[in-house]
This record gives structure tokens, C-alpha cells and sequence, in this order.
């Protein structure tokens, strides 16, 4: 239980709820065991009168109307109760499901890259769904049961121990037994569930990457292939359903086997009482009752145990989780006023995961409002200046300054929406491309929003759709061309007017015409705003303040395009060999 002490906090949020569904649960029993002694003194009523017929018939039908409408009153009131009892204690429950699955989102959302890189989405989405889940089920049924149960049995114990005491000792006997079982089985159950429950997420983690990946699929007439894996896979999975079915099938067989006995003990040990003129006819039936009113609660302790020890198990997979303190953290809690002079000092930066040296020793320095274009062969290190630079990493060692200050120093999310990020892959998420260029600017007008489009070149083909900017994008914006989905992608970016742009080699997809209309117009939306450009290309660095090319991150040349042309190096032969590619 150690684990679920994490949502003692959550009871003490909703503890006057908690309270008053303990009351009405306490209350809703004790007018539930009413019901059986009513029962039993309108059999005793009738058996009287088929005794003694010469007894005041409109005395007994006055009693036997008495009590009927007693029962159903009482059954009437019980049935409000139980039903408000579920209205408080349930919904806790899903009060507390809902805190804990933002606090779980909150604490993801804090996490750094690493966090995400170490672990898969799978495993991050069960935590939030099926393991909160399962805590949920400790924090609403479980304590429901339990609550129910022990009133019940208390309740109904000491009404029977009045009426009985022997037959009372007798009845219980297989209670206990019935619980065990019911534990030992529900403990199966959960295992072989837990088994199926990873054999679903396989089946939706294969299928979700087929139909992802259905175009390479098709593209190479892998389809029978696939199905036959995917086969494989649902045929294990439909094994594992039937091994838990199994296990199901014995759950209630179980269940009656035991009221069965139950039942025959009270009838033949109660009925011997009755013949002995120790007890009436109508204990008899009160005592049935009992024992088929408190065989459910009995077998749910079983129940409940397994369900504790499941909770107890995902919490911890969730604390785990909770208890990691993010890499990047923001140290500085007053906002921080950016203007945007970066500036990085004999930065080395490795990937913990590959031990890939990204950056060994790279110094530059950008002022605000310049152009920076960085250029170099495929991984040297142009993104990971580009995340450093965000703070999505922290340095080994070295400086990264801006506006003079330690990075590490400023304010996080200043930093951030300081800057106007384009990735290398656009994503983009499932809604409209209005939505998705608003990202960058939540209040953002329609004119801003055409404005940013018009400057990204994209303007154009979203009017082409028919449903313009409110074309809904598929998963991973399928609709749209790779080059389409850059340039909105770019006008996320310029919507935001942030005083830093970084562009991550996201004009690759776009033919050289529209690539030099971009830039024109990014010339104008930049304007007093730091800009780094990423780049294969010679077209999109030429126009910079300052270029770096970049060689296993390290800066190998400097200068601006004319001093870099008129020098032997990567630069020149790029140049040259882009030169001979446009005359072509
Ligand atoms: N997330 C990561 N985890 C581990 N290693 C990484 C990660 N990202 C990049 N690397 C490694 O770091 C080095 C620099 O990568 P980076 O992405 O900065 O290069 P790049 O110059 O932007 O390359 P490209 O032009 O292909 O985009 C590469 O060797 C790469 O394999």
C-alpha cells in the first residue's frame, strides 16, 4: 500500500465526499437488512394465521399490509441510498482518475527529449490510460466494496446472532472459504489479463503501424506478408482470450456453488431448529435471506484484494514516472526579456544514449536581428545547435549565451516563446491547417493567419482546397505534400513573431523558385529578429550576415558567401557544384 499513499492527497481533496458516501453507504445497509426481518416476521404472521384460522382475519391482513408496505418502503429508501452511494464514492473516483491523469500529462510535458527517447509511447500511454485505470478501480469500487461489505456483514451479523446465535455460527462457515476462492481466482484472472492486455497493445501497435507505413507496404506487394504476421499475432491473442474466458467460466459457477451450501446448511440445520421449537419458520427464511444478501460482499473481499494489489502495482509503474525530475529545468522564475544575441562558447555536446560527439568545441557568435546560415555535411551537428539553442538539452560544457546571459539562467518558457522553432519534419497535428498555423499564435486573426500563410508560399495552395483553411489534416497531415507541409509549417513559425527564428533545413522539400520566394519574404518578416538558417543548400545561406560550415561540430569555415566563395573549402565546392546543377 506504500505506493498508494501518492493519492492520499486526492482523499483529502474530496474528503467531505468521501465522508458523506461513507455515511449514506452505512446508512443504506442498515436499511437493507431491514428488509429480511420484515420478510420473516410476515412469513411468521402467515404461518400464525394458517395455524390459528379462527383467528381476526382483519387483524392479519392489517398486519400483512403493514408490513409489505414496510418492505417496499425500506427497499424504496435502500435503493435511493445505494444509488447516491455510487453518486459520491464513483464519482471521486473519477474525480480523482481525471487529477491524476493531468498530473501524470503535466509531469510528461516537463520531461526533456531524453525522458522520451528512453522510453516508448506505448508504455507512456498505458501509464496514463490502463494504469490509471487500475488505480481508479482502488479509488471507487474497492473502497465502496469494502465499506459495503463490512457494514453488511456487521449489520446483518448482528441481527442474525440476536435471532440465532447457533445458526448464525453454521451459516457463516463457508464465507470465508468463498472469499479465498474468490481471491485466488480474481489473482488469476488479473494475471492472464494482464497477458491479454499486453497481446491488445501489440495487436494496436502492429496494426497502427501498418496502415502508418501502408504506402511502403503497397509500394512493395507486402500485403499477404503482413497479414500473415498480423495473423500470427491474433491468433496468440485470441489463445490468451480463451485461456482467460476459462478462468471467467469458473467465477460464478463458483459463486452459486457456495450459496448452494450455504443454503443447505441454513435449510437443513434451521429447519431441525424450527422442528425443536427453537426458532420460528420465518428466522428460517430471514436467515436464507442473510446469507444470500451477504455472500456478494463476502466474495468481493477476494475481489477487492486483487484489485488493491493491481492499483498497488500501477501506481508504482506511475510513480516511477512522477518521481523522475525533468533534465531541463527552469531555475529562473521572473520572466526574461529577449532580444535575441546568441552567442556559443567552446560548446561540446555528446547524445547519452548514442555517446555521439555532436558538438566538440563550437564557437560563433550572432547578433540580434542578424542571419545566421549554417551549413554543413549530414550529421555534423546543424540540429543539435538548433536544440541547444531551445534548451531541449542542456551543454557538456562551454557556454551558450543569449543577450549575454547564460541560457540556463533565463526564464524557460520566455526562452521558448522567444522562439519560432521550423523542425527538419514538419508535423503536424490532426486538425485544420488554420488550427495548426495557429499553433504558433493561439489568438491569432484570420488575416494574421493568411498573412503568415501568403509569407510561407502556402497561401495559394490552401485556397485550392475546397474547404480552404479549414481543411482537416489526416494523422501526420497526409493530405498535404511534403513541401506544402514545410511552408506550413514555416508559417507556424512566422505567426508567432518571435525574436528568434531557427529554420532546420525546412526549405529541402520546396523547389528553388518557391525557396527563393520564401526567402524573400522571410527577409521581410525577419527583420530585427535573430534568424539561424539550417541548410544543404547555397541558395538559402547566401544572403546571411554570417556563415559557418560545420564539420563534426566544430566550425571548419566563417564568413559571409562573398569571402567563403573566394576561398578553397566545403563551401566553394558546394557553390560550384549547386552552380553546375542549376545550369543543367
Ligand atoms: N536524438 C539523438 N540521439 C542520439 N544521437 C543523435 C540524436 N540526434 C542526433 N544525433 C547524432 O548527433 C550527430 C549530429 O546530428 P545532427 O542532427 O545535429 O546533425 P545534422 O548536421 O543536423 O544532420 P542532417 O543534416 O542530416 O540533419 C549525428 O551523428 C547524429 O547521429
Amino acid at each position: 500500500m506504500k505506493e498508494l499513499q501518492h493519492l492520499n492527497k486526492y482523499f483529502l481533496k474530496y474528503k467531505y465526499q468521501l465522508v458523506i458516501g461513507v455515511i449514506i453507504t452505512v446508512v443504506s445497509k442498515l436499511f437493507i437488512v431491514f428488509v429480511p426481518q420484515l420478510i420473516g416476521s410476515t412469513i411468521d404472521i402467515v404461518n400464525q394465521q394458517t395455524q390459528n384460522p379462527q383467528a381476526d382475519i382483519a387483524v392479519f391482513k392489517k398486519d400483512l399490509l403493514t408490513n409489505i408496505l414496510l418492505i417496499v418502503g425500506t427497499a424504496v429508501i435502500a435503493g435511493i441510498l445505494t444509488f447516491l452511494m455510487r453518486q459520491t464514492i464513483i464519482n471521486v473516483s473519477r474525480y480523482i482518475e481525471y487529477d491524476l491523469k493531468n498530473e501524470v500529462y503535466q509531469q510528461y510535458q516537463k520531461l526533456s527529449l531524453n525522458f522520451y527517447k528512453k522510453n516508448k509511447t506505448g508504455d507512456l500511454m498505458n501509464r496514463i490510460s490502463e494504469d490509471v485505470g487500475r488505480v481508479r478501480m482502488y479509488a471507487g469500487p474497492a473502497i465502496m466494496y469494502s465499506i459495503n461489505t463490512i457494514t453488511l456483514f456487521f449489520v446483518a451479523i448482528f441481527f442474525m446472532y440476536k435471532q440465532a446465535p447457533s445458526l448464525t455460527f453454521y451459516t457463516i462457515i463457508p464465507l470465508p472459504i468463498l472469499s479465498v476462492l474468490i481471491y485466488l481466482i480474481s489473482k488469476e484472472i488479473n494475471k492472464r489479463s494482464t497477458i491479454v492486455q499486453q497481446y491488445l497493445s501489440k495487436l494496436s501497435a502492429f496494426t497502427q503501424e501498418s496502415f502508418s507505413g501502408i504506402a511502403v507496404i503497397k509500394a512493395y506487394g507486402l500485403e499477404s506478408e503482413t497479414f500473415k504476421n498480423f495473423d500470427e499475432l491474433s491468433q496468440a491473442s485470441k489463445e490468451k482470450q480463451l485461456h482467460l474466458v476459462r478462468i471467467q467460466a469458473f467465477f460464478f459457477p463458483m459463486m452459486v456453488l457456495l450459496i448452494g451450501i450455504s443454503n443447505l446448511i441454513v435449510i437443513y440445520i434451521g429447519g431441525k431448529q424450527y422442528i425443536d421449537g427453537i426458532i420460528s419458520l420465518g428466522t428460517v427464511s430471514e436467515f436464507i435471506i442473510y446469507v444470500n444478501m451477504l455472500t456478494w460482499p463476502v466474495a468481493t473481499i477476494g475481489w477487492v484484494t486483487s484489485i488493491v494489489q493491481e492499483a498497488e502495482a500501477s501506481q508504482k509503474r506511475i510513480n516511477e514516472f512522477l518521481k523522475i525530475e525533468p533534465e531541463i529545468r527552469n531555475t529562473n522564475t521572473t520572466p526574461s526579456d529577449i532580444k535575441g544575441a546568441i552567442e556559443f562558447k567552446d560548446v561540446h555536446f555528446t547524445y547519452d544514449d548514442t555517446n555521439i560527439k555532436a558538438l566538440q568545441g563550437l564557437s560563433f557568435k550572432v547578433g540580434s536581428g542578424e542571419t545566421l546560415a549554417i551549413i554543413g555535411k549530414t550529421g555534423s551537428g546543424k540540429s543539435t545547435i538548433l536544440d541547444l539553442i531551445s534548451r531541449l538539452y542542456d551543454v557538456d560544457s562551454g557556454d551558450i549565451l543569449i543577450d549575454a546571459k547564460e541560457v540556463s539562467t533565463l526564464n524557460l518558457n520566455s526562452l521558448r516563446n522567444a522562439i519560432g522553432y521550423v523542425p527538419q519534419e514538419a508535423f503536424l497535428f490532426s486538425d485544420t491547417i488554420k488550427n495548426n498555423i495557429k499553433f504558433g499564435k493561439e489568438d491569432a486573426t484570420d488575416e494574421e493567419v493568411i498573412s503568415a500563410a501568403k509569407n510561407a508560399q502556402v497561401h495559394k495552395n490552401i485556397s485550392q482546397f475546397t474547404h480552404g483553411y479549414d481543411t482537416v489534416l489526416g494523422e501526420r497531415g497526409v493530405t498535404l505534400s511534403g513541401g506544402q507541409k514545410q511552408r506550413v509549417s514555416i508559417a507556424r513559425a512566422i505567426i508567432k513573431d518571435p525574436k528568434i527564428l531557427l529554420f532546420d533545413d525546412c526549405l529541402s522539400a520546396v523547389d528553388t523558385e518557391t525557396e527563393e520566394k520564401i526567402l524573400n519574404n522571410l527577409n521581410k518578416v525577419s527583420h530585427g529578429k535573430t534568424t539561424i538558417i539550417v541548410s544543404h543548400r547555397i541558395s538559402s545561406a547566401k544572403n546571411a550576415d554570417h556563415i559557418i560550415v560545420l564539420e563534426d561540430g566544430k566550425v571548419a569555415q566563417k564568413g559571409t558567401h562573398n569571402e567563403l566563395i573566394a576561398i578553397d573549402g566545403y563551401y566553394k565546392s558546394l557553390y560550384l557544384k549547386q552552380l553546375n546543377q542549376k545550369e543543367m
